[in-house]
């Protein structure tokens, strides 16, 4: 469905050109909750940023369903970012909406009537438990009930890809397991794709069914969570294994500490 082939992006800094990604090949299968780890910097919302067109790739191509998208117009990328969602660590809410109103953001700007918003509104906020907080501001709101009304409003426009930047790394265990619970409910009711990147081994361990692992913005290992888990090849995979063995849940090791 999503097929990612030599896919390279460099940034300017100081005047010199800083390679984030070295020529990317990935596939990533409809229905597939599909995990990329990395050290800090190894390239991970780089390369998500580009699945959105957030970042503009200079070389190679993103297929999805048969387009390449980095060859769309203005309107063909309007039409295709309403198939794809994001959500961040820090929920990004207009703070000065409430929920109701966040949530019908994308509708309102999508130009539906206001009856099938007011229906579809409700249906979300049902969809992720929060029926009744339709008229709190972000601010009344904890952090899983604010990440919730991320989700609801990514899902307005019916997405097929939902893409997740660090999603529970602002949240508490607990909070964090009720997450994952709701993305992996809306990927088997939904057959949601999703790709998410994270520090965090306990979130790939749970729902991720493929996993990445990037380092300096190569993929060194790819495949079914459980295949790769059970023989890691990379450096970054072996020491983030380790770490969780140890206990460390929550990774933030640098790439030049490699
Ligand atoms: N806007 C930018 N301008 C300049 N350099 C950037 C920019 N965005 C990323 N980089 C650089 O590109 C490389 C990859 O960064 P990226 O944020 O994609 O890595 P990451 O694996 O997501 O790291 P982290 O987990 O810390 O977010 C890093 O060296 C980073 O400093």
């Amino acid at each position: 469905m999503i097929e990612i082939k030599n896919l390279k992006k460099s940034y300017l800094v100081n005047g010199k050109n800083s390679e984030a990604l070295k020529g990317i090949n990935l596939k990533i299968e409809k229905g597939q909750v599909f995990g990329i780890i990395g050290k800090s910097g190894a390239g991970k919302s780089t390369l998500l940023r580009c699945l959105n067109l957030l970042e503009i790739p200079d070389e190679g191509q993103i297929i999805v369903e048969g387009e390449d998208i980095t060859k769309f117009n203005k309107r063909e990328l309007r039409e295709y970012r309403k198939n794809v969602s994001m959500i961040f660590q820090h929920f990004n809410l207009l703070s000065n909406s409430n929920v109701y109103k966040n949530v019908a953001f994308p509708l309102e700007i999508a130009g539906y009537k206001r009856e099938y918003i007011d229906k579809r509104v409700k249906e979300l906020l049902e969809i992720v438990g929060l029926e009744d907080k339709e008229r709190e501001y972000p601010s009344n709101l904890s952090g899983g009930q604010k990440q919730r009304v991320a989700i609801a409003r990514a899902l307005a426009n019916n997405p097929k890809i939902l893409l997740c930047d660090e999603a529970t790394s602002a949240l508490d265990p607990l909070t964090t397991k009720q997450i994952l619970d709701l993305l992996l409910h809306l990927n088997n009711k939904f057959g949601l794709t999703i790709v998410l990147i994270t520090h965090e081994m306990d979130v790939v361990e749970r729902i991720c069914s493929h996993v990445a692992v990037m380092e300096n913005g190569l993929i060194v290992e790819v495949g079914k969570k459980d295949e790769v888990f059970n023989s890691p090849k990379s450096k970054t995979l072996k020491q983030f294994l380790r770490s969780q063995n140890e206990g460390v849940i929550y990774l933030d090791l640098k790439e030049k500490a490699m």
